[in-house]
């Protein structure tokens, strides 16, 4: 592939950022991938590993080096990362491109309107891929992860054209399929398809990590509890900002869980058969069309 840029810099070398530097190296392109952190360790790792080609601890240098800078720390962090970026931008007569990958849209939107006196940056493209993994660390990155998962875009009114574009053939370079959606739109479906899961098998294992019978429960549990938990094995401050960030759509989708959970209890309850019957049958064929949709994009094996 022709080179489309010179310089992309990751802002926060771990599991994602690290796996999009593998990505577009891979793939050619930009002539050169450098890292951007506050620790030196994950960044020198990262060179060790042939991740990034290059590194610097210094904000500044970064910002005049490279021509798209995505960051990828955590998500309240990304809002600092953010708020200390956009002010160095304004009046420089090449700014980079700014992006991101964090898992929650609205809370970065408004990062950015309050670090740019109350009006969106054309530069500052939103975005999030929807692939990843229980695991983190620039030594889980790999080239692979976003090859046929979706990358959502939330582009508003205010910005630049190209500066989506760019962004856009960014991820298309990766193998991922690009996707745009509004940033409210963006929070509500990831709450419910994502941030619900996570709070969910962080509370099924802490619940019966806590019972007095946690040991010969864990002993006992198989497949179905291993399936279920996967996730329970996630970076906790990456999922503790999520839960923040996106508190408002997250409660939404925790209370409409909870309405459903409380009828089903009912049904155990009262011995309802038919009713525990109907909620398994609507529930499979859903889930069954979901495992469609994911065969059809190519994701079938990770089911
Ligand atoms: N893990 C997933 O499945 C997944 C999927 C999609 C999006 N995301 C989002 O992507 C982002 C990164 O997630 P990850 O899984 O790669 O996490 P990670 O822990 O693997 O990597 C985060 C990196 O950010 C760095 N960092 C932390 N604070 C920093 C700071 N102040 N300045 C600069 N760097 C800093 C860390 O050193 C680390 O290298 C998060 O916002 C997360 O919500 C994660
Ligand atoms: O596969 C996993 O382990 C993930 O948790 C990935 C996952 C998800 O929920 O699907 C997690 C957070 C993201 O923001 C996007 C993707």
């Amino acid at each position: 592939m022709a080179e489309r840029v010179d310089t992309v810099a990751i802002l926060g070398l771990g599991l994602i950022g690290g796996s999009l530097a593998r990505a577009l190296r891979a793939t050619g392109f930009c002539r050169q991938v450098i890292g951007y952190g506050h620790r030196e360790p994950s960044l020198r790792r990262g060179l060790e590993l042939g991740v990034i080609d290059d590194f610097t601890l210094d904000l500044d240098k970064v910002i005049r080096r490279a021509d798209i800078l995505v960051i990828c720390t955590p998500t309240l962090v990304a809002a600092d990362v953010l708020a200390s970026i956009l002010p160095r931008l304004q009046g420089l007569a090449q700014a980079p491109v700014v992006t991101d990958a964090a898992s929650v849209k609205g809370n970065l939107y408004q990062a950015a309107r309050e670090a740019c006196g109350g009006s969106f940056p054309p530069g500052f493209v939103l975005g999030h891929p929807i692939a990843g993994s229980e695991r983190s660390g620039v030594d889980a990155s790999r080239a692979d992860l976003y090859k046929n998962h979706r990358v959502i875009l939330t582009p508003v009114a205010e910005n630049d054209s190209d500066a989506v574009t760019l962004v856009r053939d960014m991820w298309l370079a990766t193998g991922a399929e690009v996707v745009a959606m509004e940033v409210a739109q963006h929070d509500a479906v990831l709450a419910a398809t994502s941030h619900l899961p996570h709070v969910l098998a962080y509370a099924l294992v802490d619940a019966l990590a806590q019972s007095d019978a946690s040991e010969e429960i864990f002993r006992c549990a198989a497949g179905g509890f291993r399936d279920f938990t996967r996730i329970a094995s996630s970076d906790p401050v990456m999922w503790r900002d999520i839960a923040i960030a996106n508190k408002t759509a997250l409660l939404d989708a925790i209370d409409l869980f909870s309405e459903h959970l409380g009828r089903l209890r009912e049904a155990v309850a009262t011995g309802d058969a038919d009713g525990m019957h109907a909620t398994f049958t609507r529930a499979k064929a859903a889930r069954d069309e979901f495992a469609t949709i994911l065969a059809e994009r190519g994701q079938g094996k990770q089911d």
